[in-house]
């Protein structure tokens, strides 16, 4: 039992109105705590700790160890010893991941900890971190020198779902002050993150100069004003939300194709409400979401009388095929290789590189299929809508058609015969993910064959400005389809 302090009762009343009747949080529900043993997750710990007998929760802690900080294991012995005093179950996971190329590692480590925390959730859960109310104006002031929209300028969610629970913020009306005077009266110790002060971070320059500076300007509670607009704004978030939600199910009839959208289901949409439904398609594609410039440029490609078009941004594309409008990735070049090149399927698609032109034709797959050297008959439903050509990357395998295991494409043309030398020239046909579905002239992959009395894509390449080395002959002049056979071009 925690000492009674003047602040605990009044604490603990405001907590278990804002659980209940915000945040909707049932009696006996299950509440982990994402425990990092600094003041803020303390005081939540210790708060529903403090309410579980009286709303039946049934409360555990969770705590990151982040490996790399120096302190780490300190912290996490911090936090042990806090949760043997307030009799709750620890359970610590470790991350032991890095920061990718150009990532900050404090990204990295979030990242890093959100997906430990979901994966540590248990089905109907609750997860309880305890950003409050300075974080929350910290967060939007950031937003806002950065230009954000409203996603950002909301803040931190009060609630969401998360993994296969929620996800909940419980202590955002609450000031940074409040908590520290209701952790002091309890005994409990906490840890300090000295990075709270790094003042090389953007954050802690907000903290410890802008919103000083703010309050003394203005004469006023700015953080509370600017949790105010927060508090607001995600109310605003909602309703946008489930607008834009409605109207996607309309421009995306299929949610297992989340990058096919009706060109015109889209161009009827007030051009804002287009440019969020485009935004929502993006995300749930998973492709890099474009300036607001460019999405206007992709809302008039669906808006417009061209039945055919491209608008391109880094890392992904939009193409307009009459009616359809595909959201696509842009599978990236490697440096110093031959540039990939992809396109819907219906093309043609050129890949000047190496002189090559592809082009695709719907069919029903039926026998006699043809030989590999001539056209390549694809699965369509595999293939998918768009493809591609690149060549060999380190680590690409295949399992062939007609047998075989899965086994590295480097074995595959070796035992095809093709010289060292060219191997890493070889044209690959794949699908909009760079996926191998084909070596030209070579094999197919098994998953890619075509099936009888499925649609199929069959390919034919022209070589126009040389034949592909190693796999071909004939006179390389446009529209000579890539036919002919291996040994006349070894010697070359
Ligand atoms: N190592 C950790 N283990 C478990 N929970 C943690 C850990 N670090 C932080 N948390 C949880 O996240 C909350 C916010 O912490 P902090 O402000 O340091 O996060 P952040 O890095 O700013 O990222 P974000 O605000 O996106 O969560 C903490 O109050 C705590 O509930």
């Amino acid at each position: 039992m925690l000492p009674k302090h003047p602040l605990r009762d009044r604490f603990l009343t405001r907590l278990d109105a804002h659980l209940r009747r915000d945040l909707a949080v049932p009696d006996g529900a299950r509440l982990r705590v994402a425990f990092s043993g600094g003041t803020d997750s303390t005081a939540l710990l210790a708060a529903v700790a403090a309410l579980a007998p009286v709303r039946g929760y049934r409360v555990a802690a969770v705590h990151v160890h982040h490996g790399m900080a120096a302190a780490a294991d300190a912290w996490a012995a911090a936090c042990a010893a806090t949760c043997d005093r307030l009799g709750i179950p620890l359970e610590e996971r470790r991350w032991e991941g890095e920061a990718a190329p150009g990532e900050s590692p404090e990204a990295a480590a979030r990242a890093g900890r959100y997906a430990l925390l979901e994966e540590a959730l248990a089905p109907g859960e609750w997860l309880l971190t305890a950003h409050q109310a300075d974080d929350q104006a910290e967060t939007v002031l950031l937003f806002l020198a950065r230009g954000a929209g409203l996603d950002g300028l909301a803040g931190i969610q009060r609630k969401r779902p998360f993994g296969s629970g929620w996800l909940a913020r419980p202590l955002l009306p609450f000031t940074r002050t409040e908590l520290e005077g209701f952790v002091a009266g309890l005994g409990l110790s906490t840890v300090a993150d000295p990075t709270n002060r790094d003042p090389r971070l953007a954050r802690a320059r907000v903290r410890h100069r802008l919103l000083p500076c703010l309050e003394e300007v203005m004469g006023a509670d700015v953080a509370g004003a600017v949790t105010r607009s927060a508090d607001l704004l995600q109310d605003a978030r909602a309703v946008v939300e489930g607008a834009v939600a409605d109207h996607l199910g309309r421009v995306r009839p299929d949610p297992d194709r989340p990058g096919e959208l009706q060109a015109p289901a889209l161009a009827d949409l007030e051009p804002p409400l287009a440019r969020h439904v485009l935004r929502a398609a993006l995300r749930e594609a998973a492709l890099p979401l474009p300036e607001r410039a460019i999405l206007e440029q992709v809302r008039g490609l669906a808006a417009g009388d061209k039945a055919a078009g491209w608008v391109a941004w880094n890392g992904g594309a939009a193409h307009r095929s009459g009616t359809r409008l595909l959201l696509i990735a842009e599978p990236g070049a490697q440096e110093g290789a031959v540039p990939d090149a992809w396109a819907p399927a219906e093309g043609p698609l050129e890949w000047p590189p190496l002189g090559l032109t592809l082009r695709a034709e719907q069919e029903t797959a039926e026998p006699p299929w043809p030989a590999p050297e001539q056209a390549q008959l694809l699965d369509a439903e595999a293939a998918g809508p768009v493809l591609g050509l690149r060549t060999p990357r380190s680590g690409d395998r295949i399992r062939p058609a007609g047998g075989g295991t899965e086994r590295p494409l480097g074995e595959l043309l070796r035992g095809a015969g093709i010289p060292v030398g060219r191997r890493e020239r070889v044209p690959l046909l794949t699908d909009g993910a760079g996926r191998i579905l084909a070596v030209v002239g070579v094999a197919t992959a098994a998953a890619a064959a075509a099936r009888p009395g499925r649609p199929a894509w069959r390919i034919r390449l022209d070589w126009w400005k040389r034949p592909w080395p190693g796999a071909v002959s004939g006179t390389p002049e446009a529209g000579t389809p890539g036919s002919g056979t291996r040994e006349q071009r070894e010697g070359e």
